[in-house]
């Protein structure tokens, strides 16, 4: 049977595969950023494990730092001014100099966020495996790279091993057909997709984007789309390299060169999805439906056309989908059937992951040129990357901007979640090109309406959200006489006068060090249950970003499910808040009858909130994969059990009655009766252990130098060789090795 994109990259990666079908994967690719790693480094030290492949890793500062300028720029300890945020960077700068890491710290011009770094220096590449402690790991998934986030265990893991542990997923067909219309934009047509499938359409699954809409789309269009497949629910997004994306990559600081090249492009050319490949699940979409779309509630499914209104929740008859819809226009202060267009906006974010890089300020621009801001709007641009504000400053952007009164920034983060300076205050609304609209996202109390850079654009010209056809928009010239990428060449090539390649990594077996046993068991569980009932629980709700800033994996049960628990003005408890009542204070289980819960951030604080509060499993309809994945590697279980059932437990537990949950005879007992549940075999096996993946995979460390032999010889231009062209030695001893950073 024919294969698809996803199968071929998948099988390439394969080192071992278990009974229960859990395969050992081989990771090609590392980006690392200071929010995910200080507990993943701390994990190293403490077990005094090196990084396997510093060859194949690559960090930067993005979500901490501020945008404003950096003349004055000395180091990180007197720029950055809010303590935690100042410790996470401080603390990333000493991890990568005591493990011997390539970063782009904030005085280097390819410093910016993680996800735009990777493609832009070329470390990402075609048919590899991507990871990162960051959801939109996704966005590296347009090179036809299988990428995904994942939680701080997983870096650790990644880290002391270069593989992970996986089970696939399963293959899902997004199809694109027909012209794009006027004025619609590759955020147009993936919001668009959210809206058909929803937030969970994708849960389980590695969507494939394909189709001849997907087919003409530049490399920066198809990163959007990749990008939001995470807010669909997949697992990752995946587009077939084809010659747009050779195109891109040629010459990339980072790309294979030479005969490498070459025989890169032949392999990259042989991934596409057979002719007879099965899909999992097929979902077809006529571009001519898709309009310049806009969110109007809190989730990213919450999208209408431009030129419609909010929903009536009144002509809604399933009674969870109306409480959702209720809940949403609530927060985001906006009247039933009210026309989208003409909503007075406060803030205009052009940013983030999503749309950062050239192509979007392109876009902004030719909205904004030769005109002025509203005058009541703040309207910020905040490049990707240095590299593409370098770009933008050559082609003249920054300067249409500022004529026109919007702020030109510094590469990062920024206003997407807020964990830095730039933030919204309470009841500011915002018309933002990032990609979640969750409760207090963009700041607490903040409403984000989630629009393409030229929406954004408009809204920032009117003052309002704005149908970007009625605008006039203007020629961006936008030639680069030379690239930012062919730019950091020269500079590199310059310093380095030597043509001689290192032999490649050369595989040595990995010490095997430390034990496996190393999480607390989980067997039976009993005790109170606490009753919740909302859909799309995401992990901005469960933990808001101002307490992503510690550098411990501990103390954040206080935290948990803050914005609800606490009122926000006061500080004082929310009395109607579930957790803030008898006797759920004690609770050890969560019955969440909402779908979909944990969507969001790969934050691993979310379960180690759970877990300092007490919680220990929790019961729900659904999950988002990473937050599923990340609670086992904390010693938590998630069950998910059918509707009926959870309303059975609920309404139990809303009595004050305990819920028992046996692992071994995978059961839950309440006062009603019981009911079965399924856990893969090997979680289980984990779980009632106490077993941690790290020791056991350390096991397999035959099979992994194995595979890196066979990786270097099969695809030689996979092991890093840096900027100066030199592999760089696979680091097998135990201990820390400071390494000089050569990249
Ligand atoms: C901080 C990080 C864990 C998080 C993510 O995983 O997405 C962040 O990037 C976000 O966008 O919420
Ligand atoms: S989604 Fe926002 S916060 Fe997360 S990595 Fe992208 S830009 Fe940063």
């Amino acid at each position: 049977m024919g294969r698809t994109l996803y199968d071929k990259v998948w099988d390439d990666h394969v080192i071992e595969q278990q009974e229960d079908g859990t395969c050992l994967i081989y990771i090609d690719r590392h980006l690392v950023h200071e929010v995910t790693s200080p507990q993943a480094f701390e994990g190293l030290r403490n077990a005094g494990r090196p990084v396997r492949r510093p060859d194949c890793t690559l960090a930067t500062v993005d979500h901490n730092i501020p945008t404003s300028t950096r003349k004055n720029f000395k180091s990180i300890s007197t720029f950055i001014k809010e303590a935690d945020s100042r410790t996470q960077c401080e603390t990333l700068e000493q991890n990568i100099e005591a493990f011997g890491l390539t970063y782009f710290g904030m005085e280097d011009s390819r410093q910016g966020i993680v996800h735009v770094i990777g493609p832009e220096q070329g470390f990402t590449l075609p048919a590899t495996t991507v990871v990162c402690g960051d959801s939109h790991t996704s966005t590296h998934g347009a090179f036809g790279a299988l990428a995904f986030g994942i939680g701080t265990s997983e870096v650790e893991h990644v880290l002391a091993t270069q593989t992970l542990l996986q089970k696939k997923s399963k293959n899902m067909r997004v199809r694109v057909q027909g012209e794009a219309l006027p004025g619609v934009t590759s955020k147009d047509i993936v919001l668009h997709i959210i809206g058909v499938i929803g937030t969970a359409g994708g849960t389980g699954c590695v969507i494939e984007f394909c189709g001849d809409t997907i087919a003409v789309l530049s490399m920066e269009s198809r990163m959007s789309i990749c990008n939001m497949s995470i807010e669909a629910g997949a697992r990752a997004g995946m587009v077939a390299p084809d010659e747009i994306t050779f195109e891109y990559l040629r010459n990339k600081p980072l790309a294979p060169k030479g005969a490498d090249w070459n025989n890169a492009v032949k392999y990259w050319k042989s991934l596409g999805s057979d002719e007879d490949a099965k899909y999992d699940i097929s979902v077809e979409i006529d571009a001519q439906d898709i309009a310049p779309t806009i969110t109007w509630g809190t989730s990213p499914q919450d999208v209408v056309a431009i030129t419609g209104s909010t929903p009536d929740p009144a002509t809604i008859s399933d009674p969870s989908r109306r409480a959702a819809i209720e809940r949403s226009l609530e927060y985001i202060g906006i009247a039933p059937n009210t026309p989208m267009e003409g909503v007075k906006v406060d803030k205009v974010f052009i940013g983030s992951c999503t749309n950062s890089r050239i192509e979007d300020l392109r876009a902004a621009a030719s909205v904004v040129k030769g005109k002025r801001a509203a005058e009541w709007v703040y309207a910020m641009v905040v490049p990707g990357s240095g590299l593409v504000k370098r770009q933008a400053e050559r082609e003249g952007l920054d300067k249409i901007f500022t004529d026109a009164g919007f702020d030109w920034r510094e590469a990062g983060c920024s206003m997407c979640l807020g964990m830095n300076p730039d933030q919204l205050k309470p009841g500011e609304r915002c018309a933002s090109t990032s990609n979640r609209n969750f409760e207090g996202r963009q700041g607490a109390g903040g409403r984000t309406h989630l629009v393409s850079p030229a929406m954004a654009a408009a809204a920032g010209i009117k003052g309002c959200l704005t149908d970007v056809r009625n605008m006039e928009t203007s020629e961006i010239p936008g030639t680069p006489k030379q690239s930012p990428q062919q730019e950091v060449v020269a500079e590199f090539e310059s310093e380095e006068s030597d043509e001689e390649t290192a032999p490649a990594a050369t595989a040595t077996p990995m010490v095997a060090t430390g034990t496996a046993a190393a999480m607390p068991k989980f067997t039976t569980l009993k005790g109170y249950a606490a009753p919740l009932d909302i859909s799309n629980v995401d992990t901005d709700m469960i933990i808001p970003k101002q307490f992503l800033k510690t550098i411990k994996r501990t103390g954040l049960g206080s935290a948990l499910f803050y914005a609800l628990r606490f009122d926000s003005a006061t500080g004082k408890e929310n009395p109607n808040f579930v957790l803030n009542q008898e006797p759920y204070r004690q609770a050890r289980t969560l019955v969440c009858t909402g779908a979909n819960f944990g969507c969001g951030s790969s934050r691993e604080h979310a379960p180690w909130a759970f877990n300092d509060f007490g919680i220990r499993c929790i019961l729900a309809p659904s999950f988002a994969d990473i937050f599923y994945n990340n609670c086992f590697k904390n010693g938590m279980l998630p069950i998910e059990l059918p509707q009926d059932k959870l309303e059975a437990i609920a309404a139990e537990a809303k009595k004050g009655c305990e819920v028992e949950i046996d692992l071994i005879n995978q059961v839950v007992r309440y006062p009603g009766g019981e009911v079965p549940f399924e856990v893969e075999a090997f979680r289980k096996h984990c779980l009632v252990n106490g077993f941690d993946d790290i020791g056991l995979t350390m096991q397999k460390a035959d099979q992994i130098a194995d595979f890196e032999i066979k990786r270097t010889r099969t695809w030689p231009w996979l092991d890093g060789k840096g900027y100066k062209g030199k592999a760089t030695k696979v680091n097998v001893s135990g201990g820390q090795k400071k390494a000089k950073l050569d990249w």
